[in-house]
């Protein structure tokens, strides 16, 4: 029978565990246990995290509120998380990942399958790399992608998929930017039109292969819209934007997310590094407007410059 451990237990990678274990209770396939590699920390009360979610079931500080399930195991150690398991669910923050795969490779099974709900990418002097393909690299094992909701297989393109996750935490800083701003549904429409269209071609211009039909499925146009409306980096950036750019993101998401992990940030930075890189960013300018306002570098109003000279 096979065994799934979840790589993660943030606010995703709960909701991940709760559904994949009603799955595993069901299928005769899997066993009905599924571990939850939980990066343990000690809670004000003076618990331990993994402690509390065995006792209560719960993840009660990523995602308060919500029963597990039963079959839901926190495990607080990596290597023992992982060994046993023949499907590994990787969903932590895009920066922890380097720092995860040097501490499991070698120390999974090697028919292991793997899968990414991780949104991001790492940025390297030999360019980026994809989530998916550092886990696949470093682990040697195979990993597909899920984003949105479908399932990367079915519409045959792993880059396109992944890089609608990764990109679209670059546009929704915009549109809380715009909202921050006050300025209005137009102008956030047409952050988001822009950003969609920058989706498109960065990706293109990395992964010739990308298909344009990937942006109109639930993990592009979908999620970039869910993402610009109701996201946390939609909501942090609204902040950054009301307080004038005074108080840092790092500051804003530590005092408002309470331990979540914005990714639009760093995810603006290293694709800004892609385009300073390549020479490419008159081509991109509301990534790189993302960028230079999250960096403090610009003032927040500058994502407004940018969506009126380049979005007709
Ligand atoms: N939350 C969502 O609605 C959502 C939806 C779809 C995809 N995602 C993606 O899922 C991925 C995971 O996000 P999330 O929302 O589950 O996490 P989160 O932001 O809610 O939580 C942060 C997690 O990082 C862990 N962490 C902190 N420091 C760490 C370290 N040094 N090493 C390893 N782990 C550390 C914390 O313990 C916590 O589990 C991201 O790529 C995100 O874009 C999130
Ligand atoms: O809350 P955000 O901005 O990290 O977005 C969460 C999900 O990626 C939306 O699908």
């Amino acid at each position: 029978m096979s065994k799934v451990t979840i790589v993660g237990s943030g606010n995703w990678g709960s909701v991940a565990a709760k559904l994949i274990a009603s799955n595993t209770l069901r299928l005769s396939n899997f066993d009905d246990e599924v571990r939850m590699w939980v990066f343990e920390e000690t809670l004000p009360g003076g618990e331990k995290l993994s402690e509390v979610i065995n006792k209560t079931n719960e993840n009660v500080k990523y995602l308060p509120g919500i029963k597990l399930g039963k079959n839901v195991v926190a495990v607080p150690d990596l290597e023992n998380a992982v060994k046993d398991a023949d499907m590994l669910v990787f969903v932590s923050p895009h920066q922890f990942m380097e720092g995860i795969c040097k501490l499991v490779a070698g120390k999974i099974k090697a028919s292991a399958e793997g899968i990414s709900l991780i949104k991001g990418m790492e940025v390297k002097k030999e360019g980026p790399c994809m989530i998916s393909t550092l886990i696949s690299n470093r682990l040697g094992i195979n990993c597909s992608v899920l984003m949105g909701a479908n399932i990367a297989n079915e519409v045959h393109d792993v880059e396109g998929v992944e890089l609608c996750g990764t990109l679209k935490n670059i546009v929704a800083i915009g549109a809380g930017l715009v909202d921050g701003l006050e300025m209005g549904n137009n102008t956030k429409a047409a952050i988001m039109r822009l950003g969609l269209k920058e989706m498109i071609a960065f990706s293109k211009l990395l992964f010739p292969s990308v298909k344009d039909s990937t942006f109109f499925e639930s993990c592009g146009v979908a999620d970039l819209i869910t993402t610009c409306m109701g996201g946390r980096n939609r909501k942090v950036a609204e902040a950054y934007a009301k307080n004038g750019g005074k108080r840092s993101f790092d500051e804003l998401e530590a005092e408002m997310l309470k331990g979540q992990k914005l990714q639009g940030v760093l995810t603006a930075k290293e694709v800004y590094e892609v385009l300073s890189d390549r020479g490419w960013t008159e081509k991109f300018p509301l990534f790189s407007a993302v960028n230079l306002i999250s960096q403090g570098l610009l003032p927040p109003s500058a994502i407004v410059q940018h969506a009126d000279n380049n979005s007709r």
